[in-house]
């Protein structure tokens, strides 16, 4: 089965010389199609740097990035193919504050030259599928932390990418709203068929994803074993 996600020893050192920082380090993995998969770790552990590569916005100093079976090229290619299989989804919605729901989920699309009736066809559809078409009309600051991050997740699938990048987008919601986004993500994955990693520090959503990856150091660690009494 073709990975959506493919890293190849994938390593990303910062700085030279003494100042040296491996913060990824030899990273191999796949992520196949419609696979939710959480990604934790302490802080420092290397989590966004390793998401900034996948996410085609950080090149690796050394290895392999491949997305839907297509190694990843820099420069203008890489964001027009980077527009077109990944979508990205932040702690903070940053939703655009003088665009309505609506507008903000159109606004990708149309950089991708898609029409202004079928982006808004395609906005309303999406914002049906996560709940929130009855706010297709309102601006972001009418709109609850939980459903401003809805829309994020709308504006994320737009362009049916192959691949969703989150970074601890459950982080600024309580538990219930935080499990809500997890249960989209879910459904996302599972009915679309979208790899998701989702960074996260929420221990309590994670009976929801369907694999559970932990780093240390740079490094993918081998999930530890389930406690038994
Ligand atoms: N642009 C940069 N320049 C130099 N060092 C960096 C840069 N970005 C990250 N680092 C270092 O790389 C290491 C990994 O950082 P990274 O942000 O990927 O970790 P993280 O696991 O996402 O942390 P957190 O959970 O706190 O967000 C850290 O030691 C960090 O200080």
């Amino acid at each position: 089965m073709t990975a959506m996600l493919e890293l190849r020893g994938v390593t990303r050192v910062y700085g030279t010389g003494e100042n040296a920082v491996r913060a990824v380090d030899g990273v191999d993995l796949r992520i196949l199609r419609g696979e939710f998969v959480a990604l934790l770790g302490p802080s420092g552990c290397g989590k966004t740097t390793l998401l900034l590569m996948a996410g085609l916005l950080d090149a690796p100093t050394r290895g392999e990035v491949w997305i839907a079976g297509r190694r990843a090229e820099g420069g203008d290619k890489a964001r027009d193919f980077r527009r077109n299989t990944i979508g990205f989804v932040f702690q903070k919605p940053n939703l655009i504050p003088f665009l309505t729901a609506e507008e903000n989920v159109c606004l990708g699309m149309r950089i991708n030259d898609v029409s202004r009736a079928q982006a808004r066809v395609r906005s309303l559809e999406l914002l049906d599928y996560l709940g929130v078409a009855a706010r297709a009309g309102n601006y972001p600051s009418q709109l609850s932390g939980g459903e401003q991050q809805r829309i994020a997740i709308a504006r994320a699938l737009a362009n049916r990418p192959a691949l969703i990048l989150a970074d601890e987008p459950t982080a600024a919601l309580d538990s219930a709203r935080g499990r809500r986004v997890f249960e989209q993500f879910k459904r996302v994955a599972s009915e679309l068929g979208t790899a998701i990693i989702c960074v996260t520090h929420d221990h309590r959503s994670l009976d929801l994803v369907d694999r559970v990856l932990e780093m240390s150091d740079g490094q993918l660690i081998p999930a530890s074993a389930p406690v038994r009494p």
